[in-house]
């Protein structure tokens, strides 16, 4: 596979001043990023998550040349982005759910019409595309409003759009969901995702949204205190979280709670009774128990919640 993103041992430590008396100050350092590796193959969408001060801004200012790594290499595109990050800028794509790079006062056409100079952008390209975007992301009747008087989601789209009008190869997101009503992220997501399958680009996604984790990223990275404690599938993250599933069963009539090896009764009410059982563990053998033990009338798996998952995960690494 052609790796696109490549990071090895990377690191990033801040020196910062911090007031320990009347007029003292004492500097100490704060590793945002810590021995950071993973690389990212050409057209994968990979979810970059963690707690807040986990390191993943830290980690996609170095990626777009912001930021210059204190140790480790770093390449995009096989471009240290510190070094030429100007020329990266022609091969990656922005977008900041927090900020906007669209021109607050000026209509939403005059910043398509600055990007196109900015990155010399070839006319017959820059119509193309933008014809594309602006159907796709239903930014038509926009045009020419100006960028204050739009609301969330459509500035949101507004800032994808220029984010893409020079065809990057890669795109970093950040919190592009935040704020959205349902609708808004639902077309957010839905251009993202076709985005990535007809063109191919390559899109890190960092969220606190585990939804557009959910339906958009086949692989998740998660991090925390600089380091990579996860780097999989999102159903892996249930292992990892070392989380359980939840068997409700119906029982004939009112009973004590069931006692069976491999799972133990969270909950009762009336014939209804909640097991809780390891994630990892097939529910079939458990289910067999019962039926032959107890009055079964009906049953349903519950799947843990990813979000208690990855609570779970920073909880247990807190105390270890
Ligand atoms: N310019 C800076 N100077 C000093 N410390 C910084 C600087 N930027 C980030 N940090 C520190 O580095 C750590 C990582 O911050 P970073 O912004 O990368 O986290 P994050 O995962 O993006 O968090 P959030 O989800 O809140 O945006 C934090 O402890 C933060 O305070």
């Amino acid at each position: 596979m052609d790796d696109f993103i490549v990071l090895e041992e990377v690191e990033k430590v801040f020196s910062v001043r911090r007031k320990t008396g009347f007029l003292k100050r004492e500097r100490h350092d704060v590793r945002a990023v810590d021995s950071l590796s993973f690389t990212v193959a050409r057209g994968e969408m990979v979810g970059y998550i963690g707690p807040n001060g986990a390191g993943k801004s830290t980690t996609i200012k170095m990626l777009t040349g912001i930021l210059t790594p204190s140790g480790g290499r770093l390449r995009v595109a096989g471009i240290d982005p510190s070094r030429e990050r100007a020329r990266l800028a022609h091969r990656i794509g922005v977008v900041f759910g927090q900020r906007t790079t669209l021109w607050w006062d000026l209509p939403l056409l005059d910043s398509y019409r600055l990007a196109h100079r900015m990155y010399r952008i070839p006319d017959a390209r820059y119509r193309e595309n933008l014809d594309r975007l602006v159907e796709l992301l239903e930014l038509r009747t926009l045009l020419d409003t100006p960028v204050r008087q739009l609301s969330l989601g459509q500035r949101m789209r507004g800032d994808i759009a220029a984010a893409l009008l020079h065809d990057p190869e890669v795109l970093y997101l950040d919190e592009p969901t935040i704020g959205l009503d349902v609708v808004s992220k639902a077309k957010v997501r839905g251009f993202l995702r076709e985005l990535n399958a007809a063109s191919g680009t390559t899109v890190l996604l960092t969220t606190h949204d585990l939804q557009d984790i959910e339906q958009l990223c086949s692989r998740v990275m998660v991090i925390d205190h600089g380091r990579l404690m996860y780097d999989g599938p999102l159903t892996g993250l249930h292992e990892a979280g070392e989380s359980e599933r939840t068997l409700v069963v119906d029982l004939e009539r009112e009973l004590p709670p069931v006692d069976v090896p491999s799972a133990r009764v969270v909950r009762v009410e009336g014939p209804r009774q909640w097991l809780a059982f390891p994630a990892g563990q097939s529910a079939a053998p458990l289910v067999a128990d019962l039926a032959a033990r107890y009055p079964l009338v009906d049953l349903s798996v519950r799947e843990p919640d990813i979000e208690a998952v990855i609570a779970k995960m920073y909880a247990e690494k807190a105390v270890s």
